[in-house]
């Protein structure tokens, strides 16, 4: 049987993020002291202008200083919409990985793991032996200091009442077995009572919003921090991180004088404005409180308001929508096959399902939040090819999402992706592809709560190009681009252009992680196998 997957080569446990590092980094641009790993690092970027119609290409060097903290400290993860598929799948996932579970299946016996986790399940290349030249990867989590999800407090809201052993039954994910052994200990998890604004999502989870706050939307806003605050006190937390993974919201119409600013914003949530959705009280509640919000569903929950209220707090937010399945296997694909140069021009992606998401997903309002983000995902390879297309020009995308109760939470996903090839031939690729949601969206929950903590310990201050280190550390930005892996419709800073190439997302996350620690980024390049003397 496979050993636990959270016994490390070097039998290390949990608690392992901050104490014993794999590595340390030999450089005269790195000091590591108790409290800190402090690190010089030079960006090299390529400044591109026009002389008339040719580009004139300029190598420009910045100089940055970044500082991360080593302490991770006790770490609280606060999920909205904690009894769902997702919230339940989660928790019991922590709990078995933590307890080092196994449990019968009708395959034979299965024991934890954190597969499908990019900090979890992946490596990063580290460098390659002195002697050999063979390369040296290690666990993504090993990078930087980081929490162990095992270490990982839960804890949340619910619109629905139900404790989570009783939801984990109703979401029909994991196998008996496994429930099993998890039951005890979420029979005593009962999800808070939440902000319920019919109007946002599916009339058809009106029968199971029994756990509901009264008040105003401004006391909403209010309790949600003091549960908040309430539950750092009580769990004796250093931390906490909020994620939303509760239903997906209709679209919340921007409007000028209501949510197009951070003041106008709060004014509407004091006057009780219709337009403030659930997850917007929520990210106002974090923000306020300075906590880490994720957006895991697809809705516009960072109206301008939230955002720019995120800025001048300089509280973190990151969105939208888990890429978990379909969607990511899309982003991949499309960059494979636009990047050699195959002209795609039809994407028909179709998927049914039968979770109590797609039940949500079943009504007009919520299907287009999620058709909007699962349309958006090729864009940004299009665009950068202009050999294949002209301005303009991208292929037909058509999204269709169907309910059928049947097959639960084993979404499937029917894609073909058909193009131009040489000499006027064309490709058709077909694909059907069983995503199991929950199974592969908890890894991603766990991925968005270990770098969104990460991201609280690590600030920066730039060199000026006369070498005077000019700034104090700060934080990156408010808005979290650094979680696009993670997410099917990247939230990016006002102004700072979408990625959603799969590879370039983590490549990012690992290069800006590397940087942290002074290394450059992994070029690939591997020259000293091309250049033989
Ligand atoms: N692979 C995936 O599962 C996947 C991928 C991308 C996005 N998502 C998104 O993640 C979200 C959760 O997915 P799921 O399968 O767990 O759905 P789910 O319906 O099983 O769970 C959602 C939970 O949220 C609760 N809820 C609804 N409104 C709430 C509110 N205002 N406050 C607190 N709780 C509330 C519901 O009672 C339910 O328990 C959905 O928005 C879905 O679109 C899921
Ligand atoms: O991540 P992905 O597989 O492309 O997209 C999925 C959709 O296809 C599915 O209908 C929805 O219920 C899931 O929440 C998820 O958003």
């Amino acid at each position: 049987m496979a050993p636990h997957a959270n016994e490390f080569p070097d039998g290390r446990g949990a608690n392992s993020a901050a104490s014993n590092e794999l590595f340390t980094v030999r450089s005269p641009n790195v000091i590591y002291t108790d409290d800190a790993i402090k690190s010089t690092y030079t960006y090299r970027t390529t400044k591109v202008t026009k002389a008339g119609n040719k580009y004139v290409a300029e190598p420009l060097e910045t100089v940055y200083d970044f500082n991360v903290q080593r302490k991770v400290g006790k770490v609280g993860l606060m999920l909205v919409g904690w009894g769902g598929n997702n919230g339940t799948t989660v928790t019991a996932g922590i709990i078995a990985n933590r307890d080092g579970l196994t449990w019968e299946t009708r395959e034979g016996p299965r024991c934890a793991n954190y597969y499908g986790s990019v900090i979890m399940g992946s490596t990063i290349k580290l460098g390659n032996e002195a002697e050999t030249g063979k390369e040296i990867h290690i666990p993504f989590h090993d990078i930087l200091p980081m929490v162990h999800p095992n270490d990982l407090v839960l804890g949340g809201w619910d619109i629905s009442g139900m404790n989570l052993a009783d939801a984990m039954d109703r979401a029909a994910v994991l196998e008996p077995d496994l429930k099993r052994q998890v039951k005890k200990e979420m029979q005593n998890m009962v999800p808070l009572p939440s902000v319920y604004y019919p109007d946002f999502i599916a009339a058809n989870q009106e029968d199971r919003a029994d756990n509901i706050l009264k008040g105003t939307k401004e006391e909403h806003v209010e309790k949600i921090r003091s549960d908040i605050r309430n539950f750092k006190a009580e769990k004796n937390l250093d931390k906490i991180i909020v994620l939303w993974t509760a239903n997906t919201e209709r679209y919340a119409e921007i409007i000028p004088g209501v949510n197009d600013t951070a003041q106008n914003l709060l004014a509407a949530i004091k006057a009780g404005h219709d337009e403030v959705a659930p997850s917007t009280i929520f990210a106002i509640a974090c923000i306020q409180e300075g906590v880490p919000f994720i957006n895991g569903s697809p809705q516009n929950t960072f109206v301008p308001g939230a955002i720019e209220l995120a800025e001048q707090r300089k509280s973190f937010i990151g969105g939208d929508d888990f890429k978990s399945g379909q969607t990511k296997m899309k982003s991949a694909l499309v960059d494979f096959l636009v990047n050699a140069g195959i002209k795609l021009t039809s994407i028909a992606s179709y998927n049914h399902l039968g979770n109590n998401d797609g039940r949500n997903l079943s009504e007009q309002k919520t299907f287009r939040s999620k058709e909007i983000s699962k349309s958006n995902v090729v864009d940004d390879m299009v665009e950068a090819n202009s050999v294949l297309y002209k301005k303009g020009e991208h292929p037909d995308h058509t999204v269709v999402i169907k309910y059928m109760p049947a097959v639960g939470d084993s979404k499937r996903a029917l894609d073909e992706y058909y193009g131009e090839i040489f000499l006027g031939g064309h490709q058709t690729i077909s694909m059907s592809n069983v995503c199991e949601d929950s199974l592969l969206a908890s890894p991603l929950i766990i991925d968005l709560a270990l770098i969104a903590e990460l991201m609280t310990r690590i600030t920066w201050k730039s060199h000026a190009s006369n070498g005077v280190v000019t700034k104090d550390y700060r934080g990156f930005h408010s808005v979290l681009s650094i979680l696009s892996y993670m997410l099917k419709a990247p939230c990016t800073p006002p102004g700072a252009p979408v990625i959603n190439s799969l590879a370039k997302q983590r490549a990012a996350m690992s290069n800006i992680f590397r940087a942290c620690v002074g290394l450059d980024p992994e070029s690939d390049m591997t020259l000293e196998h091309k250049l033989f003397a």
